[in-house]
């Protein structure tokens, strides 16, 4: 018996860690083992999937499409010898990172000896964010490698989006992947996400045989990805006002920002969330992840932005809050 494999794929920021805890929460995929693959210089995606599951790996190939498939197959070998050993894993889950063409991943799914002999590609989930989606696609040809090879297409954040631009996106990703079932995030059953050989086998492997074979450094220039760490705990006002800006005033700019912050008087962490124009409402974790330093990270995946504009912004922001807050005090 090979273990099934599910791929989450979609573009930065779409809702694949939010989708992927509550499936994780479900009977279809418990015992389910999970892959991340981030981009950017340091991953927190696994600190944020919720600790449903004892196996969450980080896959920490920085040029993703490049690099990641040498650490996939390792990964998944490690995998096997757990699971030659006893470890109990009924499903593989890999979040794929919402910057990459998700082809190369398939491809060693699909094709590598050693992945075939323990593992079976159940089927690609592409996540595609109601709000954002349109300007990605316009923008981005990795949203729309995405979209193609999907089995199976989940809306998000449809409670968000302004009426009428859902429906116009549905439409036009029918015409894309007009052989996936379209889902709504929030209310998609999670075995509508399982065995898609019944449904589009066929249209996959096609789109996947299409894909030129990945280059080392084919990547966007213009699009750059770095993580700010800080020791001493952030005043909140600084941070999410200035984050709050830089999505109104940069949001075409701003693919994603993502932050597990220590925050001044705050005992737990602070997760926080933008998705180019949109700054998602923060969210406090119960607890700091076991072993993690409490050290505030803030990843930024930036297009056409100079890296020194945010920080400068960010610390001019940070400063002039916390004189603020050392003037009230006074
Ligand atoms: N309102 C709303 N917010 C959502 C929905 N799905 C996800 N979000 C929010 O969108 C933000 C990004 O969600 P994630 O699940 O981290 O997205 P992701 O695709 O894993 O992000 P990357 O791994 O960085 O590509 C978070 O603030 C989520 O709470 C949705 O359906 N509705």
């Amino acid at each position: 018996m090979r273990v099934p494999v599910t791929v989450l794929t979609g573009f930065l920021g779409a809702g694949k860690t939010t989708l992927l805890n509550r499936l994780l929460r479900t009977p279809d995929f418990a015992g389910a083992a999970v892959l991340v693959n981030e981009f950017g210089e340091i991953g927190i995606d696994h600190l944020l999937v919720e600790r449903l599951t004892e196996e969450v790996a980080l896959l920490e190939g920085g040029c993703l499409c490049c690099m990641v498939r040498g650490d996939l197959v390792r990964a998944l070998e490690d995998l096997a010898a757990r699971i030659a050993a006893g470890t109990p894993v009924r499903r593989v889950v890999i979040e794929t990172t919402g910057l990459a063409d998700p082809a190369p991943i398939l491809q060693t799914l699909m094709t590598d000896r050693r992945v075939l002999r323990g593992f079976a590609l159940d089927g690609v989930a592409t996540l595609v964010d109601a709000v954002a989606g349109a300007a990605t696609l316009d923008a981005q040809s990795e949203a729309m490698a995405q979209v193609a090879v999907a089995d199976w297409l989940v809306l998000t954040k449809t409670d968000i989006a302004a009426p009428g631009v859902a429906a116009a996106l549905t439409a036009r990703l029918r015409a894309l992947n007009p052989g996936a079932p379209l889902f709504e995030a929030a209310s998609v059953p999670a075995a509508a996400l399982l065995d898609a050989a019944n449904i589009s086998a066929g249209g996959r492997a096609v789109a996947v045989a299409a894909q030129p074979a990945p280059q080392a450094g084919r990547h966007d220039r213009s699009i750059e990805s770095f993580t700010l760490t800080f020791d001493a705990p952030l005043p909140w006002q600084g941070v999410s006002a200035w984050l709050g800006m830089l999505a109104l005033t940069r949001g075409e700019s701003l693919l994603r920002v993502k932050g597990l912050l220590n925050i001044a008087g705050e005992d737990s962490p602070v997760v926080v969330h933008g998705v180019q124009h949109v700054f998602h409402p923060p969210a406090m974790l119960a607890a700091w992840p076991q072993g993690h330093d409490r050290k505030s990270r803030l990843v930024f995946v930036l297009r056409n932005l100079p890296r020194e504009v945010v920080e400068q912004g960010l610390s001019a922001f940070i400063a002039a809050t916390d004189e603020k807050t050392i003037m009230e005090v006074r």
